[in-house]
């Protein structure tokens, strides 16, 4: 065996560059990184991740103030998506070594008239907005009315999401669940396949000064078939999921989940289990990329939550113990200086570290599916299974004991 723990963080939303596949989502020329790096004009500090190789991922076309490392201290690449979605949930399956196939349910046009009429007579409430909205501008716009009436604002994306936003203290957060609860129960194919319900509760006393809590909760389509924390799992490994990594999951193969208030308290709880005694596999996401800056096309925030994140990865690498490996990828772009409030289909970075990798400064390629994540993993633990990936592990070998597979 080659590493005790294993630690993957997802930078949720944050892409390298426009997929192959890109043209198809009618996203041409996304850049999430590059454009954030342009806005910054080559003052985006990411020491941290530079030292791991993010520099060094495409070094024909340089990320602003990202420059290549002359000798990476970890291996460096990036991956593409084979799921038909460019969702969250797209994503991390994937990641987990089940990729999306069959595009999941959505509606650019608002919901059925019967699905929403079925949510009206559950809650007692009426239904009101019922079209693709940016989450924060249908609380500005709808929020006094909502709070007037008590009507449940229902909105979507280009995602396969149905959002309900309610303010707090016009919809408790408890009522405000059991209704997503009820609208999940009846999203689960075959006529309507949807991939998130997400709870969006806000406060505030009027529209200029309405805010979304952290009481927002994911209630996702229930895996498919088994993931690689389920194999993980089966295996006697700890699987710990920080983040919205319990909700993607709907639980699954997680042994202890985490809930985060933001990055910052998300990297509290990665710190917190790295000082924890446990062999297998930590799983991370930080939301506050695509929530707070890609979603609201906000380059400069986004930038400043980068920065954010690469000074706190400065702990995380001096705390990493010789048998531990840590993984830095994301789970599709979210491009600030794009049209548009939606994701954007994007390769995603992929940097491996740990203390003891025999070869650092090594290129990891372009793998061609988001599981080679997951298959590694797996491979690391010897655990078999390991679905539609390929392991990379041969690649971070280590100084002290031999990967052998
Ligand atoms: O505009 P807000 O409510 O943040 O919604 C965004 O959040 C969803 C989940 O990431 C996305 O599908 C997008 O709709
Ligand atoms: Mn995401
Ligand atoms: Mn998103």
């Amino acid at each position: 065996m080659a590493y005790q723990r294993v630690f993957a963080i997802v930078l949720d939303s944050v892409g390298i560059g426009e997929a192959p596949d890109a043209a198809a989502f009618d996203d041409v020329g996304p850049d999430t990184l590059g454009h954030v790096g342009e806005f910054y004009q080559g003052k985006l500090a990411l020491p941290n991740l530079a030292k791991l190789g993010l520099g060094n991922i495409r070094a024909d076309r340089p990320i602003a103030g990202v420059a290549p490392a002359v000798n990476a201290l970890g291996a460096f690449g990036k991956m593409q998506e084979v799921s038909a979605g460019k969702d969250s949930m797209d994503g991390h399956w994937e990641m987990m070594g089940l990729p999306v196939k069959q595009p999941l349910s959505t509606f650019p046009e608002g919901f059925p008239k019967a699905l929403i009429d079925k949510i009206a007579a559950f809650s007692g409430r009426d239904v009101i907005v019922n079209r693709p909205y940016s989450g924060t501008d249908v609380i500005h716009d709808y929020g006094e009315e909502q709070m007037r009436t008590g009507a449940l604002i229902v909105y979507t994306s280009g995602d396969s999401v149905l959002q309900i936003a309610a303010h707090e203290d016009v919809i408790s957060v408890a009522e405000l669940y059991r209704i997503c609860e009820y609208a999940r129960s009846l999203v689960n194919g075959p006529e309507w396949t949807i991939g998130r319900i997400i709870a969006r509760p806000y406060v505030g006393p009027d529209k200029d000064h309405f805010t979304r809590t952290a009481n927002r909760h994911d209630f996702s389509l229930e895996p498919t078939g088994p993931t690689d924390l389920d194999r993980l799992n089966k295996a006697g490994l700890d699987v710990i999921g920080i983040g919205k990594i319990n909700d993607i999951f709907s639980g699954h193969g997680i042994t202890r989940g985490y809930h985060n208030e933001s990055n910052m308290d998300g990297m509290d709880h990665v710190d917190e289990v790295m000082a924890s005694d446990f062999h297998g596999f930590c799983f991370t996401n930080l939301v506050d990329f695509d929530a707070m800056y890609g979603h609201r096309r906000n380059p400069k925030g986004f930038g400043q939550a980068l920065m954010d994140f690469d000074q706190r990865l400065g702990r995380v690498l001096a705390n990493l113990k010789d048998d531990d490996l840590l993984l830095i990828t994301a789970d599709h772009g979210n491009d600030p200086g794009f049209r548009g409030t939606d994701h954007t289909r994007e390769f995603v970075p992929l940097l491996a570290y740990s203390p003891a990798m025999a070869k650092p400064n090594q290129t990891l390629g372009i793998r061609s599916t988001f599981a080679d994540l997951g298959a590694t993993i797996l491979d690391n633990f010897s655990v078999d299974g390991a679905a539609n990936g390929t392991s990379f592990l041969a690649q971070l070998s280590t100084n002290t004991h031999e990967v052998t597979k």
